[in-house]
């Protein structure tokens, strides 16, 4: 099988991102997880397929790592049609996406990533692109210019954003099809670690696999990222026999925490705790602090924060939950937010 094969070149050319390539899945039957999305998506595409017209367009949104673009991918391959992968930050001027949108054959899926740090100009070609297949290229300047119009084949746009909320309306609105993309449920990703496992020739022991599952933020890229940690402190440390305390020895020297939390996490609690005594704090005084920039606090770091009950967005900033005090190894103070649900939880515990 090609993936197989793609796979093999990969590790003998030791090279992350084509394994990580080869691990996607290639059909929608072998997606794990998100199960709404998946049938979802798999009621447009057959529909599409029956009528014999390109789906309506496909929004996706969710953290980075989820599956956005091998969901494209996927979208394209049972489609029976090519694909072709741009993003936002490439589309700097209108004519970028006009070469792109004029080349496009009958159905081609377009995959754009990172869709909302498209330019202005490329989106607003993309408006008519969307509705009526068909761009306006301004030929030449000032008072002079004409707007010749060119029709271009039916597509399909597949855009993928981590940040929806930074759509503008009227390009959300031209999309038929939302998926929210969600984080995956430990049990999801342990099964993404046994089918990676399977595909990297590994043996990997149910606990070992929780053990993984448990510490890769809900994130398929990450757990099998961490897989392959784990793989090569078993190879060197434990004559390649992985196992749980294997596992939990080997993500521990990569400092990744029982609960997931990486160091860059940890960076903004620390911060927050120690510096800000728990907030509320500013996004970019928070980012300047741990010396990283405010989008990748904002979208790598904190959704998962939030989501483990850790950080708390407030209008007046970011603000450490008690719980977050105790996963730092801190004591709360009395007044630190959500203080009154651990006491409650503490008392419940004490009283069992
Ligand atoms: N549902 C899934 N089942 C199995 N593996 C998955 C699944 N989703 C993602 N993966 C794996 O996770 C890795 C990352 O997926 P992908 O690159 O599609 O994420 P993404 O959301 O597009 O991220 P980004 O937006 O940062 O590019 C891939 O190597 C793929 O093998």
């Amino acid at each position: 099988m090609g993936s197989e094969r793609d796979l093999v070149s990969a590790e003998a050319e030791g090279d992350e991102r084509l394994i990580e390539a080869a691990l996607r899945p290639k059909r929608l039957e072998e997606f794990i997880g998100q199960a709404r999305v998946r049938e979802q998506l798999s009621l447009v595409l057959h529909s599409a397929l029956r009528r014999n017209r390109p789906p309506d367009h496909v929004l996706m949104s969710g953290s980075p790592g989820l599956g956005k673009t091998t969901l494209s991918m996927i979208i394209a391959t049972e489609l029976g049609v090519p694909l072709r992968i741009t993003s936002g930050p490439a589309l700097e001027r209108a004519g970028d996406l006009a070469a792109i949108l004029s080349t496009l054959s009958e159905g081609e899926v377009l995959f754009i990533d990172e869709i909302h740090r498209m330019a202005r100009p490329a989106e607003e070609m993309l408006y008519l692109a969307m509705e009526d297949f068909r761009v306006d290229i301004v030929v030449g300047k000032g008072p002079g210019a004409t707007a010749i119009p060119l029709e271009i084949a039916p597509f399909t746009l597949v855009g993928a954003t981590t940040r929806a909320g930074l759509l503008p309306a009227p390009l959300r609105d031209r999309f038929g099809f939302v998926a929210h993309m969600d984080f995956y449920e430990a049990e999801e990703l342990e099964q993404v670690l046994q089918r990676s496992s399977r595909l990297l020739g590994l043996e990997l022991p149910g606990d070992a696999a929780r053990e993984i599952a448990g510490r890769s933020r809900g994130t398929p890229r990450i757990a099998n990222r961490l897989l392959r940690r784990v793989r090569d402190f078993a190879e060197v440390r434990a004559e390649g026999v992985i196992t749980k305390d294997v596992a939990a020895a080997a993500l521990n020297l990569y400092e990744v925490d029982a609960q997931g939390l990486d160091r860059l996490d940890r960076a903004v609690l620390g911060v927050l705790l120690r510096r800000f005594g728990g907030g509320p704090v500013g996004l970019s005084t928070l980012a300047v602090a741990v010396g990283e920039e405010p989008e990748t606090v904002e979208v790598v770091a904190e959704p998962f924060l939030v989501r483990q009950g850790l950080l708390a967005r407030t209008p007046r900033g970011r603000v450490a939950t008690a719980a977050a005090w105790i996963h730092m190894g801190l004591t709360p103070p009395p007044d630190a937010f959500g203080a009154s649900v651990v006491a409650d939880l503490t008392d419940q515990d004490e009283n069992s």
